[in-house]
């Protein structure tokens, strides 16, 4: 399955360090042949910066490396071990139903797994068929591609191809293999897979490997591996707090479903929240609220508390003062988080540094907000131009009181109106990605197969910041339905 030609041609350059780790940890495999690629969609721009040529990757043999059918030389494909808590229940997991092919090294001297997802059955698919239909992949794509615009850390999607197979749902749909760029798969679940599978070597094999991988560049002090924790809790309060300035639900905030490295990712039930409130839940399959868009702060605390777990053999050699270790390193996430968050929503409003009323006013917003079902997104956009017309509450007497205090603060900073009016530009985005507009993208693609739509949606979510004329027109949220909108785990 080797092929030098197509290494030198799509300037694929594999090194395998994932494969260093003890055995345990993956399944040496290879992907699954399928009978006709086809390519979808090619992230031109992914492709570019990681130094390989869209021509190459666009050509038959390009395709078949998307697709499984070909590996480039230097490749190892392998599917990563992991266990998981998915909503509360304790699991082994795995890739079920993907193969990280390699580690792709960058012009800039980065690593990254090269990861196709869709790609066949594997030693973890336990009941499942190894695939993945259009929709989905291309709605991981979008929306991925949305998040990295919107600046917040996320895995990347290259390339959908589909495969010339059906799979079987409730219906029949096209089958389809995702390219996925991450800069590891290393989750949460990978270290409890370790420390409920393996020896203490094995946990502490991958604890080093993700250390040297992720975090070589922190200060280790006389515990490295409580430095790995700490790390880890900052990387990811930095990154909740992004979520939830950007008004992204998750959906499935599984074990499984957060990462070493701090990027988000699995975009299975996500969705952006359209009306603020905090008890949004959009999937289908979170009855209970579990993973509801004010909660996500908290069940990120109870995620790092399982890694904390798992790593406890390695934070102390007595069990009480490695749990003592544990629960201090876990205090710390709702501080990194609230003062990301914090400062955040101060750019929000304009504001560059601090004053004690601060959390009130930003309160005050919110729950104004709250209370009249305004869009989070163009709320901020109105008050970053000024269009008070265009906030749902702007007739009430308590928002103009609000807004009045605003205006105060504002005044009293030493930096001028068009200071805080470009931090407001910069902090608020023009789109997000509106449910209604990716299921029409999806809609076309799937159906109708044509990519114009979402390749038009790809443009403006590219560059959310850009306050671009063409992107009002993809500010508007549905208009509202009896129904709420229902994301599913589609696969
Ligand atoms: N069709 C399938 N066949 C086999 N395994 C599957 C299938 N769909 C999902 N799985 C496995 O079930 C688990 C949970 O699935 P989930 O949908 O959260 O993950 P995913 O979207 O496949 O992967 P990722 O988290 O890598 O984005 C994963 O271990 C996944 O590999």
């Amino acid at each position: 399955m080797t092929d030098q030609n197509t290494n030198i041609d799509a300037g694929w350059k594999f090194d395998h360090s994932y494969a260093s780790l003890p055995e345990l940890f993956y399944s040496k495999i290879n992907p699954n042949p399928v009978p006709a690629p086809d390519l979808v969609i090619l992230n031109t721009s992914l492709a570019a910066s990681l130094g390989l040529k869209t021509e190459a990757l666009k050509s038959e043999r390009g395709v078949a490396v998307f697709a499984g059918n070909e590996m480039p030389a230097g490749a190892l494909p392998l599917a990563q071990a992991y266990a998981g808590h998915q909503f509360a229940y304790f699991t082994m997991l795995g890739d079920g139903r993907a193969l990280l092919i390699g580690e792709h090294l960058t012009p800039a001297g980065e690593r990254v797994d090269i990861q196709l997802k869709g790609s066949g059955r594997t030693p973890y698919s336990r009941g499942g068929d190894g695939k993945a239909s259009l929709g989905p992949m291309l709605r991981e794509y979008m929306i991925s591609e949305a998040m990295h615009g919107l600046g917040i850390p996320t895995t990347r999607s290259l390339a959908v191809v589909t495969t010339g197979q059906s799979i079987y749902r409730e219906m029949e749909l096209p089958g389809a293999i995702l390219t996925r760029v991450a800069a590891s798969h290393i989750r949460v679940g990978t270290f409890q897979y370790a420390a409920q599978q393996g020896s203490v070597e094995d946990l502490r094999a991958l604890a080093d490997y993700t250390w040297n991988r992720h975090y070589a560049e922190a200060d280790p002090g006389d515990n490295r591996y409580l430095a790995l924790l700490k790390e880890v809790i900052k990387r990811q309060g930095e990154l909740i707090a992004k979520w939830q300035l950007a008004g992204f639900i998750h959906g499935v905030m599984n074990t499984d479903n957060m990462t070493l490295s701090g990027e988000t990712i699995d975009y299975g039930p996500c969705a952006f929240m359209d009306a603020y409130n905090p008890a949004t839940v959009f999937s289908s399959i979170d009855r209970e609220g579990r993973y509801a868009y004010g909660n996500q702060p908290n069940i990120a605390a109870w995620n790092l508390a399982r890694l904390a777990e798992a790593l406890l053999p390695l934070l102390h050699e007595e069990e009480e003062k490695a749990v003592e270790l544990a629960e201090d390193a876990i205090q710390g996430f709702i501080d990194v988080f609230y003062s990301h968050w914090l400062n955040g929503m101060r750019a929000k409003l304009g504001l560059f540094h601090p004053e004690p009323e601060d959390e009130g006013l930003i309160k005050t917003l919110l729950d104004l907000m709250t209370e009249h079902h305004a869009d989070y997104t163009n709320t901020f956009k109105a008050l970053t131009f000024g269009k008070l017309e265009d906030v749902a509450m702007s007739g009430r007497d308590d928002f103009r009181q609000w807004h009045g205090h605003w205006q105060e603060r504002l005044g009293r900073q030493t930096k001028s109106a068009e200071d805080a009016h470009q931090l407001m530009r910069a902090s608020n985005p023009a789109v997000i990605p509106r449910n209604h507009r990716v299921e029409a993208a999806l809609e076309a693609a799937v159906e109708r197969g044509d990519l114009s739509v979402l390749e038009k949606l790809l443009t403006v979510l590219r560059n959310p910041y850009a306050h671009t004329v063409e992107q009002d027109e993809y500010a508007a949220p549905a208009e509202p339905t009896t129904y709420p909108y229902r994301t599913f785990c589609g696969t």
